[in-house]
């Protein structure tokens, strides 16, 4: 699987441990930064794994925060992204199996790697159902529907 992956400085301890982990299972890891611990801003970081995702340059994209929240929030404005914060192994499988999720928040202050590496594992192998959840994330994705007018509902 072709995999991006990106941190802000909270998350930047886990980053390159999970994409060598990553890559150990063979998968081609494009590393969208950043390179160092310095202070930056989530959504600098989540806006290029989520374009990437977007134009479909790679399969999945993993995302690495303080809590994982604002990062994936970030990227799932981004159209034909589904991202979410993620933080126990059930919560990964059912993302993939119910939603389809393509972009995984993570968390680098309150789970651990070994934990955040289970959680991958799950996000990675876990086939989406199909079945009734399909007419749902279609919705999800429909930007014109008229379920979702936008703020004047
Ligand atoms: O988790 C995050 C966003 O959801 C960030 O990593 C967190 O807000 C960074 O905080 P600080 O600037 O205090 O290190």
């Amino acid at each position: 699987m072709r995999i991006a992956i990106a941190s802000d400085h909270a998350g930047f301890v886990q980053k390159d441990p999970l994409a060598e982990y990553l890559r150990a299972q063979g998968h081609e890891v494009v590393d969208c930064g950043p390179d160092s611990d310095e202070r930056c801003d989530y959504p600098d970081y989540a806006d290029k794994v989520a374009r990437r995702v977007a134009r479909g340059e790679v399969d999945r994209g993993v995302l690495i925060c303080g809590t994982g929240l604002g990062i994936a929030m970030t990227a799932d404005k981004v159209a034909g992204v589904r991202a979410t914060p993620i933080q126990t192994v059930e919560f990964a499988r059912l993302a993939r199996e119910h939603n389809d999720a393509n972009v995984i928040g993570l968390s680098g202050r309150f789970v651990s790697l070994e934990d955040n590496e289970k959680i991958l594992d799950a996000f990675l192998t876990t086939e989406f159902g199909g079945g009734r959840h399909t007419a749902r994330v279609e919705k999800m994705m429909r930007e014109d529907d008229p379920a979702f007018p936008g703020v004047e509902a």
